[in-house]
């Protein structure tokens, strides 16, 4: 579909910019860095040819007007045609993500920025469909990095292909059509439905497909050498088109996703259930990603940091703290306290209890000693929040991870109640609701002691295997197991009769793929902190 451009030389000045040097350069035009003759303002200015065979500039100052505001999207400071040239005065930005990818060297991306980078691609499709626009055109080189001070944020740009999901007369969303269509996208991210259906089965593209595309461009930052069917380049016949349509329809997410985080493989089986008219559930996956990050050490934040920290800067929370939020002043204690304090310290008695630092199993012993012996210790091992912590250690991660502790060393029912009351709690700490790996290794430890604190414990989540996916609970199934749960969980008889009701939660929530738990789910946990503090 290309044709030559009409070659008008470019002139030096176009509406009130100079012109400076060439950004880049696409199918229908060029950007160039240009000055505001009066204000000195520097901008990238997209040029197109008003007698372009296919002039994207027209339909994007449209779809630019309708993003303005949103985080992640570029400013457009002025509009215009002159003479044979149709300019778009946008804001300055840096690299694109495939820039940077392909200067840096590596064979893959570090998990912590394609985190961050799914964190932000999802907000800005969120923000984009929500003004009831689709990007159609998801890429690496559709995404660049503002400059200082915004070089943490990602942008989304050339709307180019962009559309309408929603008819401005009618308020509803366009219909799906079998109308055979040209193909709209890029060879590589472009979902399998839009991209390599069958001759003529072409699918329209909708929100998931925009989704779809940015969970590609994740897996492909984080294999190898990229995605199998991306690494002959752009194919360049009709037949090198067809093999690469082959390839990437039959590619299983299993496989594209082996050795990934399960996330991954989770999101994009997501992308691809959703149905056309079905609206993403973006805060989730935020979320997800975000749960993510947090479990591997790399904090919430979804900054962009680019060239990345080196690994062991960026799990060391005290030498990334730049990103955290900052650490609270510790003031001196008043007059007189400090004296109470030292005298409690020489009060107190550690003569029995006290244990060997370095021999790990009388450390663990005398922990769980104290855990067991004192309620108050059980109470404040729950929620270790009462003096000062690491605002790091706030997070949903971290509580999870604290309740598992406690559920491992509860001794009676009480104990465990609490626990799950805790649990609740933390789940709905966040907009996501997701039961995390760390949710899960709770409701393995919640099994474990109300079942047979003998058993050998096999994770809910991880137990799942990839394949199991396929048979992924319904929602309406999902329901009716979270009623079922709730009615059994009043009727139970005894401690192994809740222990299976547990295991038959966390099975069900492991089948679902966006591990969502319902206000039925809730429900369920709070009977069952209720019944365990209060045995009938
Ligand atoms: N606002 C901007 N600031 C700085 N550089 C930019 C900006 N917008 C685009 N660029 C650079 O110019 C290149 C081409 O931009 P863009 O994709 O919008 O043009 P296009 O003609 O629609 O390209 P294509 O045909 O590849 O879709 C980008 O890859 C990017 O490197």
């Amino acid at each position: 579909m290309s044709g030559p451009a009409p070659d008008d030389p470019i002139p030096r000045h176009i509406g009130n910019y100079y012109l400076q040097h060439c950004l880049g350069s696409g199918f229908s035009g060029s950007i160039h860095r240009a000055q505001h003759i009066h204000t000195g303002h520097v901008v990238a200015l997209k040029l197109q040819h008003v007698d372009h065979e296919c002039p994207t500039n027209r339909y994007e100052r449209a779809f630019y007007s309708c993003i303005q505001g949103g985080v992640g999207m570029p400013t457009l400071w002025a509009t215009g045609v002159e003479g044979v040239w149709d300019y778009l005065a946008l804001e300055l930005l840096g690299p694109s993500l495939d820039s940077l990818y392909r200067h840096s060297g590596k064979e893959t991306m570090d998990l912590r920025s394609v985190c961050c980078i799914a964190m932000q691609l999802i907000a800005r499709l969120e923000f984009m469909h929500h003004r009831g626009i689709l990007h159609r055109d998801i890429q690496l080189g559709n995404c660049a990095i503002g400059l200082p001070p915004n070089q943490g944020t990602i942008y989304m740009i050339d709307f180019g292909f962009s559309k309408q999901y929603i008819d401005p007369f009618t308020r509803r969303h366009i219909q799906d059509s079998n109308v055979k269509r040209d193909f709209i996208g890029n060879y590589w991210f472009s979902s399998v439905a839009v991209h390599c259906k069958g001759r003529g089965k072409l699918l329209f593209p909708s929100r998931r497909d925009d989704l779809e595309a940015v969970a590609l461009m994740l897996i492909h930052l984080l294999t190898p050498r990229g995605l199998s069917w991306t690494r002959n380049g752009v194919p360049k016949t009709d037949s090198a088109h067809e093999r690469l349509k082959r390839e990437k329809r039959h590619a299983r997410p299993e496989d594209l996703c082996a050795g990934l985080p399960s996330e991954f493989e989770e999101f994009l089986r997501y992308c691809r259930r959703l149905a056309f008219q079905e609206c993403p559930d973006y805060g989730m996956w935020v979320e997800t990603f975000r749960d993510l990050a947090v479990e591997n050490g790399f904090g919430e934040s979804d900054t962009f940091i680019w060239p990345p920290p080196p690994e062991d800067i960026r799990k060391a929370s005290a030498t990334f703290e730049q990103y955290l939020p900052t650490r609270p002043l510790i003031l001196a204690p008043p007059p007189g306290e400090l004296d109470g304090i030292l005298q409690g310290l020489r009060d107190l008695d550690l003569a029995d209890t006290q244990a060997v630092i370095g021999d790990l199993a009388q450390v663990r012993d005398a922990g769980v000693l104290r855990a067991r012996g004192d309620p108050a210790n059980r109470a404040s091992n729950s929620n270790n929040m009462n003096g000062y912590a690491w605002p790091i250690n706030n997070t949903k991660a971290y509580k999870l991870k604290q309740l598992t502790q406690q559920v491992s060393l509860a001794v009676d029912n009480a104990a465990l109640g609490e626990a799950v009351s805790g649990f609740v709690v933390a789940l709905r700490s966040n907009t996501s609701k997701t039961m995390t790996r760390d949710a899960f290794l709770f409701i393995d430890a919640l099994y474990k002691q109300l079942a047979d604190p003998s058993v050998f414990l096999i994770p809910s989540r991880q137990s799942r295997s990839r394949s199991d996916t396929s048979k992924a609970v319904d929602p309406r199934e999902k329901q009716d197991v979270m009623v079922r749960l709730c009615r059994d969980v009043r009727a139970a008889k005894g401690n192994r009769a809740l222990g299976d009701l547990v295991r038959e939660f966390g099975d069900t929530i492991g089948k679902d793929a966006r591990h969502w738990v319902t206000k039925e789910g809730f429900a369920f946990l709070a009977l069952l902190a209720e019944r365990l503090q209060n045995p009938c």
